[in-house]
């Protein structure tokens, strides 16, 4: 059962900054408050990896950055952590295959936005049947990003889901930069995610507005 309207869920997809303090060359909220006037469209905080904030400090980078969305209109979706996105009333959440169970987490963020990472049809199938408001598939090229990644798949199992007549909203993650982007849409996905294309950009502002346009143009 579907809760938020797909096609904003669709739109949303287009430009996903995902980010945390680690992966920021500058202050994340600079950073993140360049991202957006450059074109991004949903955010995803994701606090994880060496040097990672935790507790109090985590919380509040995380509120500021949650401020940010809300000036800029933009949901703010939190990695992982359902506690904090309860305790910030995110907009929603993002869980992988070893986090909390979909059906747990809908209950305690009824109405939020929840993704789900998929790494194969049964996956997928299985996210979409618990009613997933949108996949993550990937990873679609190699990432030096997320050290435990699965194996670089592509986009296979994003043509595959659309081959198979499924609709759900898909974003590829994994290595995605302006130059790579535009296969992963024409491949069926609705938008692209991405952390070190912008944050380790010179200029995010830049580096968002060129992934935006690299979409569009497909
Ligand atoms: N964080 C993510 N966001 C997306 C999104 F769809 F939003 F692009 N897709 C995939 C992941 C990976 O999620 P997961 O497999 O739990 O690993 P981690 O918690 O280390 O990120
Ligand atoms: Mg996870």
């Amino acid at each position: 059962m579907q809760l938020i309207n797909k096609e904003q869920v669709k739109d949303w997809l287009s430009v996903y900054f995902i980010m945390g303090s680690p992966n920021c060359r500058k202050d994340p909220k600079e950073t993140l408050e360049e991202a957006i006037e450059g074109g991004a469209t949903l955010f995803q905080f994701r606090e994880k990896g060496a040097n990672a904030l935790t507790g109090e400090k985590k919380w509040m980078l995380a509120a500021e950055l949650q401020d940010v969305c809300r000036r800029q209109a933009i949901p703010f979706l939190v990695n992982d952590d359902i506690e904090l996105a309860v305790k910030l009333e995110a907009d929603g959440v993002h869980i992988g295959q070893e986090d909390a169970a979909l059906s747990d987490v809908r209950k305690r963020l009824p109405g939020r936005i929840i993704g789900v990472s998929v790494h194969t049809m049964e996956e997928a199938i299985k996210a979409i049947d618990e009613g997933a408001d949108y996949l993550g598939i990937g990873p679609v090229f190699p990432t030096a990003t997320k050290a435990d990644a699965q194996p670089v798949q592509g986009t296979k199992l994003i043509e595959e889901i659309r081959s198979a007549g499924l609709s759900i909203p898909i974003v590829g993650i994994g290595g995605i930069q302006a130059e790579n982007a535009a296969q992963v849409v024409s491949s069926g996905a609705d938008g692209v995610s991405v952390i070190t294309a912008i944050s380790q950009a010179a200029s995010p502002r830049e580096a968002a507005a060129q992934l935006k346009k690299a979409i569009l143009e497909n």
